[in-house]
């Protein structure tokens, strides 16, 4: 049977990064992100956004005050455990493998099962692949093979394989980058229902400002390494932040139907 997501919230305190001799995160404190939202992470390029994602999924080191996620302490977990509840979806995925899409996320999902330990029986596997990908709107591309597909076709069979783990964190890097638009929404939606269907947190980096407001629940804005704004996307996304972040000069307006958006008028030379 496949494990019960644990629905829990993320503490993050006082979390510190080095790359190579540079500094990139510095005590950073982030505000605890509860099971059942949808977190929009936002902040221009080099601001440390990947970085912050990949030492909470344990991918890079990091020393933090916190690192827990509900009362369990991320730090005592071995690598297998953490990739079993918290999965880290990279902004590019390999694209030389031969496997078709049905494969490829059968891989993903025995990888994840002989750690566990919970195994399922093969047709109770692939049937887990064809929901997957059904839900994604991608059964179509099943005996497609991966290097045959897409930008964005690969991205969402990068998502299907973070999915089918069923983790308590779902941590994706700019997985909306290679999308059509049509598919930038269905994505949004089905992570929005998913995240409050099964209490997951869903922690996502953003471009596209709009789909942060339509879209989360929370956002956080980084600059340099540091968090210049949390809170409801309405209440974080306003012209000073967007300035102090991203040296633009812009307004957020409402469109007809209620919407907000980000119009922006001008750089700002700083
Ligand atoms: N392996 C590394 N060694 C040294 N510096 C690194 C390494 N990886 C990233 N950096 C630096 O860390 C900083 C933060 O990078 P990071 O990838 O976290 O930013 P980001 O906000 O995700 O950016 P983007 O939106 O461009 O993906 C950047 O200045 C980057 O150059």
């Amino acid at each position: 049977m496949p494990q019960e997501p644990l629905s829990s919230t993320l503490q993050v305190r006082a979390i510190s990064v080095t790359l190579g001799s540079q500094p990139i995160l510095s005590q950073l404190d982030v505000p605890d992100l509860a099971g059942g939202s949808l977190v929009a992470l936002l902040g221009a390029n080099g601001s440390g956004k990947s970085t912050l994602l990949k030492s909470v999924a344990g991918l890079i080191p990091a020393q933090a005050t916190t690192l827990k996620l509900g009362a369990d302490d991320l730090r005592a977990w071995g690598a297998a455990q953490r990739a079993t509840h918290i999965r880290y979806l990279p902004q590019s995925l390999p694209g030389d493998v031969h496997l078709t899409v049905v494969e490829a996320v059968l891989v993903a999902l025995h990888a994840r099962q002989r750690t566990a330990q919970a195994a399922s029986p093969p047709d109770r596997a692939t049937e887990r692949v064809e929901a997957v990908l059904k839900d994604l709107d991608i059964a179509r591309l099943g005996s497609r093979y991966l290097d045959e597909l897409s930008g964005g076709q690969k991205q969402l069979v990068g998502l299907a394989q973070a999915l089918i783990h069923q983790p308590a964190v779902l941590l994706l890097d700019e997985p909306l980058a290679s999308l059509d638009l049509n598919y930038q929404h269905h994505v949004m939606q089905l992570l929005r229902s998913l995240t409050r269907e099964r209490g997951l947190l869903t922690v996502i980096v953003l471009h596209d400002l709009n789909m942060a407001l339509r879209y989360a629940d929370y956002a956080l804005i980084m600059k340099q390494g540091k968090l210049v704004a949390s809170g409801a996307p309405r209440e974080v996304i306003t012209p000073e932040n967007l300035a102090q972040a991203f040296s633009i000069r812009a307004r957020v307006e409402t469109c007809s139907q209620g919407l907000p958006y980000v119009l922006v008028d001008d750089l700002l030379h700083i």
